[in-house]
């Protein structure tokens, strides 16, 4: 064994130790943001537990309300010049979901993230040979909605972060779940009202729009690619029986397994919001979110890395096909995986709860998920030792990020 793979075995043990003995302050973090549940832009308390959690920390510059209003920065980085140095970046997400609290358990992702950065400055603390590093963590608001890593991508947060790593509550260990792109929209039909029953045939019925709306894109999905999806709810139906509805509107997401699809699929669903418009003579507006959520780009370089330790800590990966190449959701890190190489590993939590009810809700609270969650954040951070101690693996991790986005770039302009 090499000197530089029996410093890289201290320094794994070390991480584990210290985020070990940290135990009782991240599970309290984790508790408080649980027990305070926060939509997407108002994790107003989430926040300030953050920020005072690596305030408290020695050593950590921390930025509080970050170039957006909830999001925050910690910062920490080895002693000498920049030259060199590379960037860890580290995302805590910690929004809720409206009525069922932190049903997706991102209370535990801001714990996972806390806990690797702290877990990492420790272990390169001690260090004799200086390990040139800055870790960064990053408060991540507003993924169940538009996603705030979105618009902290616009507002250059990331720039300088070479790497970065989160990790997703789940009901099992993956190195990744297929994430999809997605496009939220809301539709708006306005009509004319009327007596519903003394003179209907003088209205013009927003809610007949809304209905033909609904049934366009349910006859769509027949002509869909099986992995496409498009859901949504009637947000606004009407307000009285007799009264003709001169304004509906609808909420649909828009997804593809890729970013280059989803021109495609808009396309066709704005034919069923439109022609809705048409057949019942109403007006319609069209909106989508400011933001677009993209896939995930994955580098096997990082996962095999991450799932290496994560094995080595006791974590028992799926390998449930169906499992890996179906249950999918939307993630606004997918965008960030665009601009810097990172992962966004999936991790049990003692529970078979579906995420998204409230079962989940009391799982994510549950002290039975401390144990899953430091072991998740104890991977994380052995990953990026890797990365630090091995430029051979970083350079992979890089020339596979430059491939793959490469490849994307050619899909999405249809080369
Ligand atoms: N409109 C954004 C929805 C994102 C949401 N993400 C997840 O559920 C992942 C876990 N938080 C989705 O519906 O996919």
């Amino acid at each position: 064994m090499t000197d530089n793979e029996e410093r890289l075995i201290e320094l794994k043990d070390r991480v584990c130790r210290s985020i070990d003995e940290t135990r009782e302050k991240l599970h309290r973090l984790s508790q408080d943001i649980w027990s305070c549940p926060e939509l997407a832009y108002q994790e107003t308390e989430a926040h300030d537990r953050l920020v005072a959690f690596f305030t408290h920390e020695h050593g950590w510059t921390v930025d509080s309300h970050f170039k957006l209003e909830t999001a925050f920065r910690a910062t920490w980085r080895t002693g000498g010049d920049s030259e060199g140095t590379m960037n860890v970046g580290f995302l805590c997400e910690y929004d809720a979901l409206p009525g069922i609290g932190h049903a997706c358990g991102h209370n535990l992702i801001a714990e996972v993230g806390a806990a690797a950065a702290v877990g990492l400055k420790a272990a390169l603390e001690g260090a004799q040979e200086g390990v040139p590093v800055q870790v960064t963590v990053l408060g991540t608001p507003a993924e169940e909605d538009v996603g705030g890593k979105i618009d902290l991508l616009k507002e250059g947060a990331f720039k300088g972060i070479d790497v970065v790593f989160m990790a997703h509550p789940s009901k099992e260990d993956a190195t990744y779940l297929p994430c999809v792109a997605e496009h939220d929209v809301t539709i708006k039909y306005h009509g004319k009202t009327t007596h519903a029953s003394s003179y209907p045939w003088r209205g013009v019925n927003a809610l007949d729009a809304a209905v033909l709306c609904y049934n366009n894109l349910s006859v769509l999905r027949q002509q869909m690619r099986p992995d496409w999806r498009v859901h949504g709810i009637i947000k606004h139906g009407g307000l009285k029986p007799n009264i003709i509805p001169d304004y509906t509107e609808l909420e649909y997401y828009l997804r593809t397994p890729t970013r280059a699809e989803l021109p495609v699929l808009k396309e066709k669903a704005e034919r069923c919001f439109r022609s809705a418009a048409v057949a019942t003579g109403c007006t319609v507006e069209v909106e989508y979110a400011r933001n677009q959520l993209d896939n995930i780009l994955r580098v096997a370089e990082l996962e095999r890395l991450f799932e290496r330790n994560g094995k080595t800590l006791g974590m028992d990966f799926t390998t449930d096909e169906d499992v890996l190449r179906n249950e999918s959701g939307s993630t606004d890190f997918g965008n960030v995986t665009f601009a810097v190489p990172g992962i966004h590993p999936y991790f049990y939590i003692g529970s078979n709860a579906l995420n998204h009810t409230p079962e989940y809700t009391v799982a994510a609270g549950d002290e039975k998920a401390q144990f899953f969650t430091l072991r998740t954040a104890k991977a994380l951070a052995m990953t990026a030792l890797d990365l630090l101690l091995q430029p051979e693996a970083m350079q992979r991790v890089m020339q596979e990020f430059t491939e793959v986005k490469l490849k994307d770039d050619k899909m999405s302009n249809g080369v």
